[in-house]
C-alpha cells in the first residue's frame, strides 16, 4: 500500500473574520510542532476575506500549515460577480480548493458538471482540489450510498487526465453527518472511501488509486478521529465545527494519541 501523509483540514465554513483567522493561525502554529508535521499534513480552509491575511502570516513566519479555498469560480476571469477565480487563489499561494461541498450543491444547486468544470479550473492555476462527495440521508436510508457517492466522482472526473487526477484529494462527507453530531461509523466511513479507491484504480489504475487521499468529514471530533483513521482508506479528516476550536483541532491532528 502507497504511504499516503493524512490530511487534517479545518474548513471554517462562514466563520471567523480576517482578524479571528489571524489569531486563530497564531494559536494553532504555537500549538503544533515538528513532529506533528512530520505525521501529517495540517491545512486551513477560511473564508475568501481571511485569505490574504493567512497568507502573509504563513509567508511571514515561514508557518508549515497549507491553506486554502472553500470554493473557486468555474470561469477564468470576466463578468462574474461575486466569484473568485482560480487565478486569484493562486496568487494567495493556496495550495488546496474544496470544490462540490455539500453546501455548496444544497444551497447553491451546484452539479456534478458544474463540480468538473470548477476541477479543471483548479487544475488550470495548480490548485489541489478537495473534491466533496457523499450522500444525503434518504440514499443512506435507501442502501445506495456507495453508488450515490461513485456517480459523484464519475462527474466531477470526466476528462481529467491521470497526471492531474493523481493529484487530487477526495473527501467523502456524508450529508446526513455533518454539523449533526452524527458520525459515520468507521465502516460506513471505510465502506464508502473504499469503493471510492477502487473506482480511482477502475477509471484510472491501481497505483494511482493508492497514491490519492482520501478523507471523512462528518462531525469529527478528537473523541472519534482515532477510530475513523484506523480504517485502511481512510487518510485523513475534512473538519467542520471542531476546527473552530484550536485546541481540538489540534488533538485531531494528534489523532494517535486519542
Ligand atoms: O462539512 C464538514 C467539513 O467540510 C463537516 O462539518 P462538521 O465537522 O461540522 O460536521
Amino acid at each position: 500500500m502507497a504511504n499516503r501523509t493524512p490530511l487534517m483540514a479545518g474548513n471554517w465554513k462562514m466563520n471567523l473574520n480576517h482578524l479571528e483567522a489571524i489569531a486563530h493561525v497564531q494559536k494553532l502554529a504555537f500549538a503544533l510542532n515538528d513532529k506533528d508535521y512530520e505525521a501529517v499534513e495540517v491545512a486551513v480552509l477560511p473564508p475568501f476575506t481571511d485569505l490574504r491575511s493567512v497568507q502573509t502570516l504563513v509567508d511571514g513566519d515561514k508557518l508549515k500549515i497549507r491553506y486554502g479555498a472553500q470554493d473557486l469560480s468555474a470561469h477564468v476571469s470576466g463578468a462574474y460577480t461575486g466569484e473568485i477565480s482560480g487565478a486569484m487563489l493562486a496568487k494567495l499561494n493556496c495550495t488546496y480548493v474544496a470544490i462540490g461541498h455539500s453546501e455548496r450543491r444544497q444551497y447553491h444547486g451546484e452539479t456534478d458538471e458544474l463540480c468538473n468544470a470548477k476541477v479543471k479550473a483548479a487544475y488550470l492555476h495548480d490548485l489541489t482540489p478537495i473534491l466533496c462527495v457523499g450522500e444525503g440521508l434518504e440514499v443512506r436510508k435507501a442502501g445506495d450510498q456507495v453508488a450515490h457517492t461513485l456517480a459523484q466522482v464519475d462527474g466531477a472526473l470526466k476528462d481529467i487526465p491521470a497526471e492531474q487526477a493523481a493529484r487530487i484529494v477526495i473527501a467523502y462527507e456524508p450529508v446526513w453527518a455533518i454539523g449533526t453530531g452524527e458520525v459515520a461509523t468507521p465502516e460506513d466511513a471505510q465502506e464508502v472511501c473504499g469503493a471510492i479507491r477502487g473506482r480511482l484504480a477502475e477509471l484510472y489504475d491501481r497505483e494511482l488509486a493508492d497514491a490519492v487521499r482520501i478523507q471523512y468529514g462528518g462531525s469529527v471530533k478528537s473523541g472519534n478521529v482515532a477510530a475513523i483513521m484506523a480504517q485502511p482508506d481512510v487518510d485523513g479528516a475534512l473538519v467542520g465545527g471542531a476546527a473552530l476550536d484550536v485546541d481540538e483541532f489540534v488533538k485531531i491532528v494528534r489523532f494517535r494519541d486519542q
